[in-house]
């Protein structure tokens, strides 16, 4: 709003000179009354035809006067809002182009849609200048001409505007919070059907039909809730304005003839009156309220989607961009539920590139809990999880989906060549990237067996081996330039050779790596371990905690009895 109120004060002048021919344009609506007054009172009613006539002769010159100046008003016009366009264009391709979190690729499609916006700004900001101006002009002009004509009318007519242009102006708010709604309902329609149309293939792999179903269904009808709602608002909003309008002539008709009666008013003047009513007032209350509704309405969406483009702006909160690839947990805290226990608690720990950390703990403890932590998935309930010095489920979801990576238990393949599956998360590498990856993870043999990038993969990697899938899935992120690898018990189906290897390479990739473990042999390999037991979780190098948590000693002396000799296990 700010860069268009600021793109705007740069054409004052032009503003200025479209408001001084809109005083030509609001001559007929000051004289029309008055004019129509004199052809009755000093015309047609003193019996004096011609007089009369030339009286409304004298009304049809004013109205082309008016005419002229509202000529003037549309010449002027260009000068004002084509100028404010090229600099608005200007200023939000330059954003583009120069986006600073480098989450749009400066293409042509986002610059064309952006210049899809400024089109609107631009008839918008047009259909305001002329219908607001023209508004003001003509009521201002016709409520003066009333009052010098008709003045013991004048309260009977201020009254009722007034007081519907005060109810208007307490409904706005709530009318523009409904149309938001209902641009942001439409909007998350369009996302709903657009995601799951890309996804489409994905949508089948994962047999979630019914799910992208319901999300789409559950979208539309908050759409139609949103749009019955805004047709409530405009139609109370239409009632009040139509009674502002027409309360005024009501009240004209009953009032009128004892005043003509008693002398006070002239029957030219009440004459008048209506014309001012009919011709200036009630059409210029009708603009104002269609005006609102959709001119305005329009050129708030509008600004919103720009100001997104606009340099720096595009940073919304929700839309963070960290610097640097640090993890900080602060006094971290979740539960599934206010009234669950919580699941994480009073967690602190940095995570600095290079860290490998293990976590490990009794199933059900939290462990992957601790991952959709870590990966943004969810918020804490306490505390913080900062990625790069920002809250990691604020952070852009582009950046963030760059920069972390999460591989689950539960493998995800889908119908289609080999590549286009290692490719998934990596679109550009080429076939040598692929091939180092599942170099470096060890499937080679398997890629072999399967029949090199352009074999054929069946639906959920049909006809592969869990641990075979898995392989792949490893393979996949290994390839990204993800900066953190979240490894939740994503080798559980490898033995424990192919298990050593992964969790290795994936070490000397560098950035972090946390290995929710599947085996206590996970925590060996790692320079840091998380024990999570339900309380507060424990954090130190495996040697510090089988000095100091029984836990610890306890999950190594089932996984491992040899341990009971090295280790005495402490009280806890
Ligand atoms: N989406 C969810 N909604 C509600 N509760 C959940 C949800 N996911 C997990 N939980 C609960 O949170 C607790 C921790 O689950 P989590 O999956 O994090 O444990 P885990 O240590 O990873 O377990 P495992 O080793 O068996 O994978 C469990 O009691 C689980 O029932």
């Amino acid at each position: 709003m700010h860069f268009y109120l600021s793109t705007l004060a740069g054409h004052r002048k032009g503003v200025l000179v479209l408001l001084a021919w809109s005083l030509l344009e609001g001559i007929p609506a000051f004289f029309g009354g008055k004019l129509v007054g004199s052809a009755v009172d000093r015309g047609f009613a003193a019996g004096r035809p011609l007089a009369g006539v030339l009286w409304l002769l004298a009304f049809a010159t004013l109205a082309v006067v008016g005419a002229l100046g509202q000529r003037q008003v549309f010449a002027r016009l260009g000068s004002v809002v084509e100028p404010m366009r090229d600099a608005l264009v200007a200023r939000v391709v330059r954003g583009v182009l120069s986006d600073p979190t480098h989450r749009r690729t400066p293409d042509a499609s986002a610059v064309a849609m952006i210049t899809r916006h400024v089109e609107v700004v631009r008839d918008a900001t047009a259909g305001v200048l002329v219908q607001a101006r023209a508004l003001l002009v003509t009521t201002i002009a016709a409520l003066v001409g009333l009052a010098t004509t008709a003045a013991a009318l004048i309260w009977l007519v201020v009254l009722p505007i007034v007081a519907a242009l005060v109810l208007f102006g307490f409904m706005l708010p709530s009318l523009a919070k409904r149309q938001r709604h209902a641009v942001m309902a439409d909007e998350s329609t369009a996302e709903a059907s657009g995601a799951v149309l890309t996804g489409l293939r994905d949508v089948a792999a994962c047999d979630a039909a019914t799910e992208a179903y319901e999300d789409i269904a559950r979208q539309v009808d908050r759409q139609a809730k949103a749009t019955i709602t805004v047709a409530w608002a405009n139609s109370l909003r239409a009632t009040v304005i139509a009674i502002g309008g027409f309360a005024p002539i009501a009240l004209l008709v009953a009032f009128a003839p004892p005043l003509v009666s008693s002398g006070q008013l002239t029957t030219g003047a009440v004459l008048a009156a209506v014309v001012y009513l009919t011709n200036s007032v009630n059409p210029a209350l009708h603009g104002l309220a269609r005006t609102t509704g959709t001119v305005v309405m329009r050129l708030m969406v509008a600004l919103k989607r720009l100001q997104e483009a606009a340099p720096r702006t595009g940073v919304e909160i929700g839309d963070e961009i960290p610097s640097g690839g640090d993890f900080a947990l602060r006094d971290v805290t979740f539960g599934w539920s206010p009234e669950a226990v919580p699941v994480v608690r009073d967690l602190s720990l940095d995570l600095r590139p290079g860290d490998h950390l293990a976590v490990v703990g009794p199933s059900g403890i939290g462990k992957s809990t601790m991952a959709g932590l870590l990966t943004g998935l969810m918020p804490p309930d306490h505390g913080h999880v900062l990625f790069g010095g920002v809250p990691v489920h604020r952070v852009a979801p582009a950046v963030r989906h760059h920069a972390i990576a999460l591989i689950p238990q539960e493998t995800y393949l889908f119908t289609g060549t080999v590549r286009e599956n290692l490719a998934l998360l990596a679109p550009r590498a080429t076939d040598e990237d692929l091939v180092e990856a599942v170099n470096k993870i060890g499937a080679t043999p398997l890629l072999d067996r399967l029949g090199g990038l352009d074999a054929a993969l069946g639906h959920g990697g049909e006809g592969l081996s869990a641990g075979e899938a898995q392989l792949l899935a490893l393979a996949r992120v290994y390839v990204t330039s993800a900066s953190v690898v979240v490894l939740d018990e994503a080798t559980s189906h490898l033995d424990p050779a192919a298990e050593a290897r992964v969790e290795r390479v994936f070490a000397q990739r560098g950035g972090v790596l946390v290995v929710i473990a599947h085996r206590l042999s996970s925590a060996l390999r790692a320079n840091r371990v998380l024990v999570m037991d339900g309380g507060r979780p424990l954090l130190g190098t495996h040697e510090h905690l089988l000095k100091t948590s029984a836990l610890y000693g306890q999950l190594m002396l089932a996984w491992d009895p040899t341990h009971r000799e090295e280790t005495p296990l402490p009280k806890r």
